[in-house]
């Protein structure tokens, strides 16, 4: 591997200073070891543990079942391969929406126990004060806005949201709210592309954009989605950069057939 061990950790200070001078930020999902280390070598500025390990790690429907013990064990396997990205863990469904003391010593748990330097949240004024807690505590926290699926039960959908006017001025409002509490960053999922750009405008502090549009001041992809391993998933928003699980099931297939012609193991992979 070629990390440079000299090399600068990328900070909530690094993302403002990108937004400041206008260049964007990357931000992409790991969730174990390997990965992360694989995403961290090549550059990227902030690697989300996602409670979307609740879909592509676990198989759920849903990112509600994850628990946070479970965001624990992926956070600390990340946080040990990043050198250089800084390390964002969402807090899952049920760690937090109780009351604020409650979202404090989950927030706590994460960074104590998996060594991740920050933590992101769903919601808007609703969450105001546990993250004026958290944020209390010295822990830099991410708003996350638009579709928030966490409250996938609520909506019903993953369609596109705030295409109505008083959606769309909640979510301004809920931003700005964010930004006055100190949030260092807030992920804009899946709103109009016209609506992202005048929050990712008016606000101080960057925007992460997902299904968001071009105007946001990062972008965030789940890394299975991008690598083509989740096979089925195909929303508009997603670009595939390669197309893993074909990769991956070729070289599988050609394993077993391998063992099964008696071709594998050879002499020379003899002892
Ligand atoms: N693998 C994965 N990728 C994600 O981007 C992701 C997760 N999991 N889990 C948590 C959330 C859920 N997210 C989602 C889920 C669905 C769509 C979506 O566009 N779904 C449909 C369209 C649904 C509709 O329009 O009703 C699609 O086109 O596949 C987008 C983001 C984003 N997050
Ligand atoms: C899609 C991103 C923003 C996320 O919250 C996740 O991966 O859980
Ligand atoms: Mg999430």
């Amino acid at each position: 591997m070629s990390v440079n061990k000299e090399i600068k950790r990328i900070t909530t200070h690094t993302l403002q200073e990108m937004k400041n001078r206008g260049e964007k930020i990357a931000m992409l999902t790991a969730y174990d070891y390997s990965m992360a280390a694989i995403v961290d070598n090549a550059g990227m500025d902030v690697i989300l543990v996602g409670d979307s390990a609740s879909n592509v790690m676990a198989g759920h429907e849903t990112t509600l079942p994850i628990t946070l013990d479970q965001m624990i064990y992926h956070a600390s396997s990340v946080v040990r391969a990043a050198k250089r990205a800084l390390v964002i863990v969402d807090l899952p469904f049920g760690s937090y929406q109780g009351n604020s003391k409650e979202a404090l010593s989950s927030a706590i748990r994460i960074m104590k126990e998996s060594g991740a330097h920050g933590i992101k949240l769903e919601g808007g004024v609703e969450i105001a004060e546990s993250v004026s807690r958290i944020l209390t505590a010295g822990i830099p926290v991410m708003g996350h806005l638009g579709l928030t699926p966490q409250s996938i039960y609520k909506f019903g959908t993953y369609t596109v949201r705030a295409k109505e006017e008083a959606e769309a001025a909640k979510l301004k409002e809920d931003a700005k709210k964010l930004e006055e509490l100190g949030c260092f960053g807030v992920v804009l999922e899946k709103i109009p592309a016209k609506l992202a750009k005048e929050v990712s405008e008016s606000l101080h502090i960057p925007t992460i954009g997902i299904g968001a549009g071009q105007h946001c001041d990062g972008q965030v992809l789940v890394i299975h989605d991008m690598l083509g391993i989740n096979k089925g998933f195909k929303p508009r928003f997603l670009r595939q950069y390669a197309d893993l699980f074909d990769v991956m099931n070729n070289a599988i297939g050609n394993y077993v057939t391998d063992v099964k012609a008696k071709s594998f193991p050879s002499e020379k992979e003899e002892y």
